[in-house]
């Protein structure tokens, strides 16, 4: 049984509040002013507080900072009325729970009070929850302070039911620590299912998140389910999130907090108990500025954040990340285990590595085919484009070497005009991409419109430089 106060002026309000608490099996206090609230609100532990905006001896945000302090720390739930503005807006700023409108229904009132009580249940069996001894790191190799907070966080976050929302450049790793949130969690033998929110045709996302009924549409020649339902007792990884059309967004928020869809077509809600793992690599405070992303599901989405540091930021993790790979494909394409000269992992740490660790994997991957049967990797076998970059990268800082040019070539490693064309052209290319990516933050409908290019070309393009 939870302990519920309930903070308005407005009689009647207070009374029907106080049914629903009751009815639910929860004990109800009331007040009428503010003061009194939050006398009251000192006197005894509660787990949550309706709290109405406009009262006669003051506004009751300016009370949420010091209900927040007090030791049982109640979550509150915003009464608003009409003329309050946007009362999800008001609520999430002030770090509110959530609200209610003060026209609401019993059921919705309930609602918000049992996903409220719900959720503090979360918060406290997570801190109540032994430490994880030992984490599942799957495949996450580094030893970085930026690994390790990340780590730290997955510990924290998989005993938890709560969303987490992981941001991060491309290639840095994302859908890996999703994983990981999964395999350490309680759910780790229910499904990962992953939606790239990115790569489903806008007119075919309803469908494949929700399910659809047979003849709920043109082709819909048969019942099929949703992701989302798919994920029952799992957990879904939306990736790409900042790409889910607006469309849908508020549909999928819905779904967010009732955990329940409706398939297209269908009358009858189906249940699904998902835990959301959300990644973009997209600036969605930005989204939300512009008008592209919803301010409420950013708010949902985001009960933990986990930002994944980009490659160069955490170069001392370059070698222990190649080491893992380099033994990794040896094994794959049954090799003898290679030796590395010290100068192979020098030269992969002075490059910048946009594409992360994956344009590392990819790398590593073309420098051991192109070694095949020799026992030690040496810079040679890297790609000539990252050897001139990396060159190129040095002559700011370094002095140009007698009988060296400004590219780092000499005698032995001039390549023919050819090949020295073709490498200038990719690498142009690649820097053009990694420029046309940043500067639309990783917006790829503005980028297509801005290079001419199809989204098809674009995506294949990035894949090819390792930016995807
Ligand atoms: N810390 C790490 N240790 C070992 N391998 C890693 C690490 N981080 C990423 N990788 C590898 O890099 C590649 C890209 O990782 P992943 O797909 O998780 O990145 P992402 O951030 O989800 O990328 P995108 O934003 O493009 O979807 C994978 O092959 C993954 O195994």
């Amino acid at each position: 049984m939870a302990t519920v106060l309930i903070i308005d002026d407005d009689e009647t309000l207070c009374y029907s509040l106080s049914r629903v608490v009751t009815a639910k099996g929860h004990q109800a206090v009331t007040a009428q002013t503010l003061a009194d609230g939050l006398f009251k609100a000192g006197q005894a532990a509660f787990d949550a507080v309706f709290l109405d905006v406009r009262l006669p001896d003051g506004n009751g945000l300016e009370a949420l900072s010091e209900l927040d302090r007090l030791p049982s720390s109640p979550e509150v739930i915003i009464i608003t009325g009409l003329g309050d503005p946007d009362g999800a807006e008001l609520a999430m700023i002030n770090g509110a729970w959530d609200y209610i409108e003060k026209t609401a229904s019993t059921k919705e009132i309930a609602l918000t009070l049992a996903r409220a009580l719900q959720y503090r249940e979360e918060k406290k069996s997570a801190v109540e929850a032994s430490p994880v001894v030992s984490l599942v790191r799957d495949g996450i190799i580094g030893s970085s302070s930026g690994i390790k907070g990340c780590l730290d966080l997955v510990a924290r976050s998989a005993v938890s039911d709560a969303n987490i929302l992981i941001t991060g450049e491309t290639g840095t790793g994302k859908e890996l620590f999703a994983r990981a949130v999964h395999e350490n969690s309680p759910r780790k033998n229910g499904p990962f299912v992953i939606v790239d929110c990115a790569s489903i045709p806008e007119t075919l996302v309803e469908s494949l998140l929700f399910g659809h009924k047979k003849g709920a549409f043109t082709g819909a020649d048969r019942e099929r389910t949703g992701l989302i339902v798919d994920a029952h007792n799992g957990t879904l990884f939306l990736d790409e999130v900042g790409e889910l059309p607006m469309s849908l967004q508020k549909a999928f928020l819905r779904v967010l907090q009732e955990r329940t869809v409706r398939p297209v077509g269908g009358r009858q809600e189906v249940e699904s108990h998902f835990r959301m793992v959300a990644a973009t690599n997209r600036n969605l405070e930005a989204m939300v500025e512009e008008g592209t992303f919803r301010k409420d599901l950013l708010y949902r989405i985001q009960a933990f954040t986990m930002e994944l540091p980009a490659l160069r930021d955490r170069t001392s993790d370059i070698k222990e990340i190649a080491a893992y790979h380099i033994h990794r494909f040896c094994e794959r394409y049954g090799m003898d285990h290679k030796g590395v000269s010290a100068d192979f992992y020098e030269t992969l740490e002075s490059h910048a590595w946009p594409g992360n660790v994956r344009e590392l994997v990819n790398i590593l991957d073309q420098a051991l085919i192109s070694a095949r049967n020799e026992a030690t990797l040496y810079p040679k076998h890297l790609p000539p484009r990252l050897r001139a970059q990396v060159a190129r990268a040095k002559l700011g800082s370094a002095v140009v070497e007698e009988g060296d040019t400004p590219n780092g070539y000499q005698l032995d490693n001039m390549p023919t005009l050819q090949d020295y064309r073709d490498t200038v052209c990719r690498d142009a290319e690649k820097r053009y991409l990694d420029d046309l990516m940043r500067v639309t933050a990783g917006n790829v409908k503005k980028a297509c419109d801005l290079a001419g290019l199809s989204q098809s070309r674009l995506y294949a393009l990035l894949k090819q430089h390792g930016l995807k």
